[in-house]
C-alpha cells in the first residue's frame, strides 16, 4: 500500500523525498503511521527484496483495499498480490538509468554472463594411501588435485589456490596425514597461519579428524610468525623481550617519531605521521635498516630520518615494537649460526597458509630454517593479498619455484563454497587486475538466485534494509549465524551497529570495534553538547579544552572560578586569562553559543561547534587532517549523518550514551556467543564463510577507499589493486546468496557506485526473483 496517515495528513510514498523514508520507518515504529482506509496502525516496509508499502503489523482477516485512484497510473490490477493485509505490486519496474536520488531504486541482480557447465569430479580411490580413504569414509572428500596436495609431504610444495578452493581443508588433511599415516613425530611440524584464530580453527578440526588424539594435535608448534618467533625470542633473552618492553599500542609510537620530527622541524599538525609509521614498518618488513634506505622522494626523506631516530630511541630505552619480534629472530640466526642450526634440526615440516601475505623478513626466516630438509608447503592465493601496507608481497607466492628448486606445484581452482552465479561475479571482479597471476575458479553447482545489488539512500537506510533482510530470512529458518555484514573499515559499521543494537537478534563483532560515540574528534563535538545541557558537567568541559587550545590544567582554575564567582564550570570559561586578548574574547563569545546548543537541532548544532566554536581550525591544526586513513572531518560528516533522525541534542547525546554502553555489552556478550550474526572488516573475514554475506558501501571512497583513489590520481596502480581484491575476499565469502549495498548518498554527499562494480551492473536484469 502506497498511502497512510502520517500526523493526522495523507501521504503517498510516491510524494514523499526519498530521504524521509527512515524518519518513515522510524516513526512508524514508534505509532505515528495509521492505515488510510481502516485507519489502524502501519508501518513502513524498508527492506531489499520488496519496494517500500505501508503494511500492517498486527496482521487483519481482511486486507484493506486502496482505491485505485490513489494507486500509480503505470500499476494495473492484475499486478498486484496480497500480503500482510495489503495489496502489493507484483512486478518492478525496470530501471534503466542511473538510481535517480530522489526515487526509490529497486534492488537489481547482476546477469551472469557465462553459463554454469559442471567440471567432471575426478576423485581418486586410491587404495595405497590408507588415511585418505579413512577421512573420505569419515566424509571429508578430496578431488585429484587436494589430494595430490595432501600426500606430496617431501620437498617443496606449492599450492596455488583459489578462494574456496579447499586450502584450509588441504592443510589440516596434510596435517593429519602426516601424523597418521607417516608417524611424524608432532613436534617436528611447524604449522604458520595468519591469525591466531586460524590456528586455533585447524586445532578444532582436525579433533574431528580420525585418528587423532589432543596431545598430538595440541604438540604441533603452531600460530603466526609473530607468536612463534616471538617464543623463540623469548627463550633466549627473556629479559630483553619482556611483555612491559613492548610498544603495545600505536600512540606509544606515534609519540617516538612525533617527538623526532619536532626535533626536524616537521609541522605537528600537518605531517601524516600514521603514514609515516606505516613506511617505517614497511622497511623493518623488508629488511632495510634506517641506513639501508634509499628515499624515493623528498616525503620518505624526512621519514627515513624519523626512522633512524625511532630506532635509537627504542634502542635507548630497550623497548622493541610487533616487527621487531622476526626481526629480533632473523638477526639472532644471523649473529648466532649454532642456534640456527639448532632449529633447522628442530624442524622437518614446515606448513605456511596464506602465503601470499608473507614479507620478506618471514620469508627469510622460512628459507633460513628449512635449508636443511627443504620441506615446505605453501599455500596461497595472490587474488587474496589484502596486507601490501605491512609489506606483504604476493610476488613470493609467484616465485616460490625460483627459491625452492624441486618444487611441486598444485593447483586448486575448483570453488566448492559458493554457486556459479557467486563465483562468476568474483572472477569479473577480480580479472581486471593487472598485477596477477592468471586463474579462474569454476564452482560446482549453479542455483537460481543471483548475487543482489541494492541501492539505500544512505547509511542509515542501508542498515535497515539489512536489518529487515536478515529478520526477513531468521522467519523463514535462517540461523543468526548464517549473516555477515563485511565493512571496509570500522567506522562504517556504526549504523549497522545502531539498528542491530536496537533489535533483538544476536550479534557479534571484532573486540578492537570502539564505539564511534567514543572517538576522539566525535567525543569532542559531543562534548559541547553535553556543557550545553549542564553547565557543570566536569568530564565534558575536560573534553572541549583541547578544541579551545587550552591546557587540562586550566580545569582546576575553572573549578576555582566556579566556586568563587558561584558560576557554572560553562561561565567560568569565559573568565579564563590566556594573556591572549583574541583567544580571551573568542571564549567570552563562546558562553552564549554553547547555550543555544540545546535548542538547535543536533546537525545544525554541529555546523555551529565546527563553525562557531572553532572546530574546524583544530581539527586542521590538530593534524589528524593531514592522516591520510582517517581524517577527522570524515567523523564529523558521519556524526551528522548519524544525527539526522534525531529531533534534539538531548535525545542524541541519550542516544549516543546508549550506544557506547552496548558497544561494551556486545562485545562481552560476543565472548560467548556461538549463533549470532557477524559484523566484521573484511581484513578480519579472511579464510570465513558465511551463508548470507552483505557488503557495505559499495561506492567509490568505499570500497575502494578515499586513499586508494588518491594514490591513484598520482599515478600509483597497487593500492586500487589491493582494494579490488579487498572486494573479492569479501565476496567469496559468501556460500549462499550475496548483496552489494550501493547506497546514493556517503558521508551526507552523492555517492557513485564502485568502479569495480561499474562491469556488472552493465548487465543488470531487474525481473528477476530474489530470495
Ligand atoms: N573436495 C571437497 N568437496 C566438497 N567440499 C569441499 C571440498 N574441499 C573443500 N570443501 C568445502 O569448501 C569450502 C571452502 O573450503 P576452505 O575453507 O578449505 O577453502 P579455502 O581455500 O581455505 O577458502 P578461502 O581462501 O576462500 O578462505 C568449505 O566449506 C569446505 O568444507
Amino acid at each position: 500500500m502506497k498511502t497512510a496517515f502520517y500526523k493526522n495528513s495523507k501521504i503517498s510514498l510516491e510524494n514523499i523525498n526519498r530521504e524521509d523514508y527512515q524518519t518513515l520507518y522510524d516513526d512508524g515504529k514508534r505509532g505515528f503511521l495509521s492505515c488510510s482506509v481502516c485507519g489502524e496502525s502501519v508501518r513502513l516496509y524498508l527492506g531489499i527484496q520488496e519496494q517500500p508499502f505501508f503494511y500492517h503489523h498486527i496482521k487483519k482477516n481482511t486486507p484493506c483495499e486502496e482505491s485505485t485512484s490513489e494507486s500509480s497510473p503505470r500499476e494495473s490490477n492484475n499486478s498486484f498480490r496480497v500480503q500482510d493485509g495489503f495489496r502489493l505490486p507484483k512486478s518492478r519496474a525496470v530501471l534503466t538509468t542511473e538510481p535517480e536520488a530522489a526515487t526509490f531504486q529497486h534492488h537489481q541482480v547482476l546477469k551472469i554472463q557465462r553459463p554454469f557447465t559442471k567440471t567432471k569430479r575426478v576423485e581418486t580411490n586410491n587404495q595405497e594411501y590408507g588415511y585418505i580413504k579413512e577421512l573420505k569414509n569419515a566424509g571429508i572428500r578430496f578431488d585429484e588435485n587436494q589430494e595430490q596436495a595432501v600426500i606430496n609431504t617431501e620437498g617443496p610444495l606449492l599450492i596455488l589456490a583459489g578462494a574456496g578452493s579447499g586450502k584450509t581443508r588441504v592443510l589440516t588433511a596434510r596435517t593429519a596425514y602426516m601424523l597418521v599415516e607417516l608417524n611424524i613425530i608432532p613436534n617436528r611440524i611447524m604449522l604458520v597461519t595468519f591469525t591466531a584464530k586460524a590456528a586455533a580453527e585447524m586445532k578444532k578440526r582436525l579433533i574431528s579428524y580420525p585418528g587423532l588424539e589432543q596431545a598430538q594435535i595440541q604438540s604441533i608448534v603452531s600460530g603466526t610468525f609473530h607468536s612463534i618467533f616471538y617464543k623463540i625470542l623469548l627463550f633466549h633473552h627473556r629479559q630483553k623481550w619482556s611483555g612491559e618492553n613492548l610498544l603495545k599500542m600505536e600512540w606509544q609510537r606515534e609519540q617516538i617519531v612525533r617527538e623526532a620530527g619536532r626535533k626536524l622541524g616537521l609541522d605537528d599538525k600537518e605531517f601524516a605521521y600514521d603514514l609515516a609509521l606505516q613506511q617505517i614498518g614497511l622497511w623493518k618488513n623488508m629488511l632495510c635498516s634506517p641506513g639501508q634506505v634509499k628515499p624515493a622522494d623528498p616525503w620518505e626523506e624526512k621519514v627515513s630520518l624519523l626512522y633512524r631516530d625511532y630506532e635509537a630511541v627504542k634502542e635507548r630505552n630497550g623497548l622493541y615494537d610487533f616487527d621487531d619480534m622476526l626481526l629480533g629472530c632473523y638477526r639472532l640466526f644471523k649473529d648466532q649460526p649454532h642456534l640456527l642450526e639448532q632449529y633447522q634440526n628442530r624442524f622437518d615440516y614446515f606448513l605456511i597458509d596464506e602465503f601470499q601475505d608473507i614479507n620478506k623478513v618471514q620469508y627469510e626466516l622460512i628459507k633460513m630454517l628449512s635449508a636443511r630438509t627443504k620441506n615446505v608447503c605453501a599455500v596461497g592465493d595472490d587474488d587474496q593479498s589484502i596486507y601490501a601496507f605491512r609489506g606483504s608481497d604476493p610476488t613470493y607466492l609467484l616465485e616460490f619455484e625460483k627459491d625452492f628448486p624441486g618444487t611441486n606445484k598444485v593447483i586448486l581452482n575448483q570453488n566448492y563454497r559458493s554457486p556459479h552465479e557467486i563465483v562468476e561475479t568474483a572472477n569479473t571482479i577480480i580479472v581486471a587486475n593487472q598485477q596477477r597471476f592468471a586463474k579462474e575458479m569454476k564452482a560446482q553447482y549453479s542455483i537460481s538466485t543471483k548475487p543482489v545489488v541494492f541501492y539505500p539512500y544512505d547509511e542509515e537506510e542501508e542498515a535497515t534494509m539489512i536489518l529487515t533482510d536478515i529478520q526477513e530470512k531468521i522467519k523463514r529458518g535462517a540461523e543468526p549465524a548464517d549473516f555477515a555484514v563485511l565493512f571496509r573499515t570500522n567506522t562504517a559499521s556504526r549504523a549497522i551497529f545502531e539498528r542491530l543494537a536496537t533489535s533483538s537478534l544476536p550479534f557479534k563483532m571484532d573486540q578492537d570495534i570502539e564505539s564511534f560515540y567514543e572517538r576522539f574528534m566525535v567525543r569532542g563535538i559531543l562534548a559541547f553538547f553535553r556543557l550545553s545541557l549542564d553547565e557543570d558537567n566536569g568530564d565534558a568541559v575536560k573534553n572541549i579544552l583541547p578544541s579551545l587550545f587550552l591546557k587540562q590544567s586550566v580545569f582546576r582554575d575553572l573549578q576555582a572560578e566556579s566556586i568563587l564567582n558561584d558560576c557554572s564550570m560553562l561561565e567560568a570559561l569565559s573568565h579564563v586569562k590566556t594573556g591572549f586578548a583574541f583567544q580571551e574574547q573568542k571564549l567570552k563569545k563562546l558562553v552564549p553559543i554553547v547555550r543555544s546548543l540545546s535548542s538547535l537541532s543536533p546537525v545544525i548544532a554541529i555546523d555551529r561547534v565546527e563553525k562557531d566554536l572553532g572546530f574546524q581550525d583544530f581539527m586542521k591544526k590538530r593534524g589528524s587532517e593531514g592522516n591520510k586513513w582517517e581524517k577527522g572531518s570524515d567523523d564529523i560528516r558521519d556524526l551528522k549523518v548519524a544525527a539526522r533522525h534525531t529531533k534534539n541534542i538531548r535525545e542524541f547525546v541519550e542516544h549516543a550514551d546508549h550506544m557506547i554502553a552496548m558497544n561494551r555489552e556486545i562485545k562481552e556478550l560476543g565472548k560467548k556467543r556461538g549463533n549470532a550474526i557477524i559484523l566484521s572488516t573484511i581484513h578480519r573475514a579472511k579464510g570465513l564463510e558465511y551463508k548470507y554475506v552483505y557488503v557495505l558501501g559499495t561506492v567509490e571512497g568505499g570500497i575502494p577507499h578515499d586513499f586508494a583513489l588518491d594514490s591513484f590520481r598520482n599515478g600509483e596502480l597497487q593500492p586500487l589493486e589491493e582494494e579490488r581484491r579487498l572486494l573479492y575476499v569479501a565476496v567469496t565469502r559468501a556460500m549462499e546468496q550475496l548483496y552489494l549495498s550501493v547506497p546514493l548518498h556517503r558521508r551526507g554527499r552523492k555517492a557513485n557506485p564502485s568502479r569495480f562494480i561499474t562491469g556488472l551492473r552493465k548487465e543488470l536484469q531487474s525481473k528477476e526473483p530474489v530470495k
